[in-house]
């Protein structure tokens, strides 16, 4: 089995490639590709670049050139539930595109034509997710995730967000990685660790915690790929 561990940013899967060791490198279509073998499992390893087109090109990539059959992505995100603290997990149970807007055509935020607001994650990685987190002795939250081309510090942002897609959390790949992987029929999944909650101070925040919070997404996204 082929399986796709993707990040948006270098920081976000340097734990991954830490902990696989050895890794053959590929540069194809503007971006570099780390492939090894771990326990079994071939892996494909890529950060995207930031934002839903550039992580939308290593999605497809990961499938269609590599031939990952399933993906995991691991990265931070900013917390829009007061519940979600710096440094806690969320799983995506489902992901929208808050800054998709052709709502001048009475359509909803979100939504085109031969669309949906919302595309729903791999239940059974889910599941798995699940198990990982009592194993680990680790509440981990499952909610809705908001992808945008914009790094949201802005409380009214946030909140409309928050408002208008029932979402937990958000960040600028997710949802993007979701249309790929659900248009090819991979099962996908995509966990964030909160490193902001997306108001004045988040930009300090990120710098603060990319970092940790990177590792602990890692971490826990590694703990699942042993269980797989
Ligand atoms: N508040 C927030 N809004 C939107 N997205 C996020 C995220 C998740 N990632 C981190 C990174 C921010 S932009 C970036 C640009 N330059 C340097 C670092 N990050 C982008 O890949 C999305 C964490 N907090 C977020």
């Amino acid at each position: 089995m082929t399986l796709a561990i993707m990040g948006a940013m270098s920081e976000e899967i340097a734990p991954i490639l830490e902990r696989v060791g050895e890794y053959k490198t590929t540069a194809y279509a503007g971006n570099t590709y780390y492939e090894a073998s771990y326990k079994g499992i071939n892996l494909v390893i890529a950060y995207s670049k930031i934002g839903k087109v550039f992580s939308t090109l290593t999605a497809t990539t990961m499938c269609e050139h590599f031939g990952a059959q399933k993906l995991l992505f691991s990265g931070v995100a900013g917390a829009i539930s007061p519940k979600l603290k710096v440094g806690d997990l969320i799983v995506a149970t489902k992901l929208a595109q808050h800054d998709l807007d052709i709502t001048a055509f009475g359509h909803p935020f979100g939504y085109v034509p031969e669309g949906s607001v919302y595309v729903e994650a791999d239940k059974e990685l889910i599941a798995l997710s699940k198990e990982v987190a009592v194993e680990m002795g680790k509440s981990v939250q499952e909610g809705i995730i908001a992808t945008g081309d914009q790094f949201v510090a802005d409380e009214k942002r946030k909140n409309w967000i928050g408002e208008t897609f029932k979402a937990d959390a958000l960040e600028m790949e997710g949802a993007s990685v979701a249309v790929v992987c659900d248009a090819l029929d991979v099962p996908f999944f995509i966990l964030r660790a909160i490193s902001d909650a997306a108001d004045m101070d988040a930009s300090f925040s990120f710098d603060e915690f990319l970092e940790t919070s990177a590792v602990e997404s890692a971490e826990f996204v590694m703990k699942m790929v042993d269980k797989l």
